[in-house]
């Protein structure tokens, strides 16, 4: 069991947090739900509120920070929130479309990221560029300036209609550079059912070649996340954030966004805590409460009785 200081109701202990450092993003994916919805660029938190988050959450054993957007790398402070974190004791990962990754991997690797996503759902120009609007040479550009600093990368490949057919170049492709990666199945959050049911695509292709290539395979501690284990030692993890109770019970994450909310679950916008001004004030105590609050009210959004209880209704 990890140990923690705030443990919510279902026995999760909270190590995680998720920072929405801005809703900005120059891309435009298909599928984007930017993570939050609060997002004006003038109520966005600076490094040093990021550094008072980090400091108040790391007292409290949340170890982990993933910093996210939008584009993170599109705040020119990026380098100044993530020294901010590291100063204080956390550990910091990042998740980016990689764009900008060349621009700032010298530095990152400087500041000790501990690794860095990058989203890469194609190994097409054109593919890629229907996906997200984005230019895939520039974010392999990102991706090659990364290794050469030496920082830790991992692909996040979103799982669609349009880019099944590439798994096993993705994979091979993870396999090659030495690179982890994140195999996610599409959720359904900011897109109508129409566009989800057209983009959707199922796991159990990818799930059964893994079963085939891979020389070991367990669950990550984080969301019990099943790893697969390529010859080359690549880690491939699938990501199912939907109808997915095992990872529901095993969630050890909260998220903040952009102007200082702390948001329970990637679901629930009614499960929102307003600590704009406890960190603005950086007023310790305000803040404590509201974490100490976020303990007792997070819930599983997925539990297994529930999911149970939907399929059967589901079925008649
Ligand atoms: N249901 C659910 N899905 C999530 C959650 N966090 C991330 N996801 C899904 O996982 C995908 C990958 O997220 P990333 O930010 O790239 O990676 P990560 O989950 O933070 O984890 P690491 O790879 O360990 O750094 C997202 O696009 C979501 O689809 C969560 O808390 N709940
Ligand atoms: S890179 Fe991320 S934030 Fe930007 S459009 Fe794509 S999914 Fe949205
Ligand atoms: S859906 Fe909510 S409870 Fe489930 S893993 Fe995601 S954030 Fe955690």
């Amino acid at each position: 069991m990890v140990r923690s200081l705030l443990i919510d109701r279902f026995g999760r202990p909270i190590t995680h947090m998720r920072i929405s450092v801005t809703l900005r993003c120059n891309h435009s994916c298909i599928f984007c739900h930017r993570e939050g919805i609060f997002g004006l660029k003038s109520r966005e938190l600076s490094p040093g509120d990021w550094g008072f988050v980090a400091r108040m959450g790391v007292r409290n054993d949340i170890i982990y920070y993933k910093l996210t957007g939008g584009e993170p790398l599109i705040r020119d402070d990026i380098v100044d929130i993530v020294h901010e974190i590291r100063s204080v004791g956390g550990v910091v990962s990042i998740t980016t479309n990689g764009s900008r990754l060349a621009e700032f991997a010298e530095k990152l690797a400087e500041e000790k990221v501990d690794h860095i996503n990058v989203s890469l759902h194609s190994l097409k120009p054109d593919v890629f560029k229907t996906i997200t609007g984005g230019d895939l040479e520039r974010v392999l550009a990102g991706i090659f300036k990364a290794l050469e600093y030496g920082l830790k990368l991992k692909i996040d490949y979103v799982i669609l209609s349009l880019n099944i057919n590439e798994y096993k170049d993705l994979i091979s492709f993870a396999q090659k550079h030495g690179l982890d990666m994140n195999i996610i199945e599409l959720i359904p959050l900011g897109m109508s059912p129409e566009t989800y049911g057209k983009l959707h695509a199922g796991l159990n292709n990818i799930i059964n070649y893994l079963e085939k290539i891979s020389v070991k395979k367990y669950k990550k501690e984080f969301q019990s996340r099943p790893t697969y284990v390529l010859p080359n030692n690549s880690k491939i993890t699938i990501v199912k954030g939907w109808q997915n109770p095992e990872l529901c019970m095993k969630c050890t994450r909260i998220r903040m966004t952009p102007d200082g909310r702390i948001k329970l679950c990637i679901f629930r916008n009614d499960l929102v805590l307003d600590a704009r001004k406890a960190i603005l004030d950086r007023d310790e105590e305000a803040f404590q409460k509201l974490l100490e609050k976020a303990a007792l009210l997070r819930e599983p959004y997925f539990k297994p009785e529930n999911l149970a209880k939907s399929s059967r209704s589901n079925n008649s």
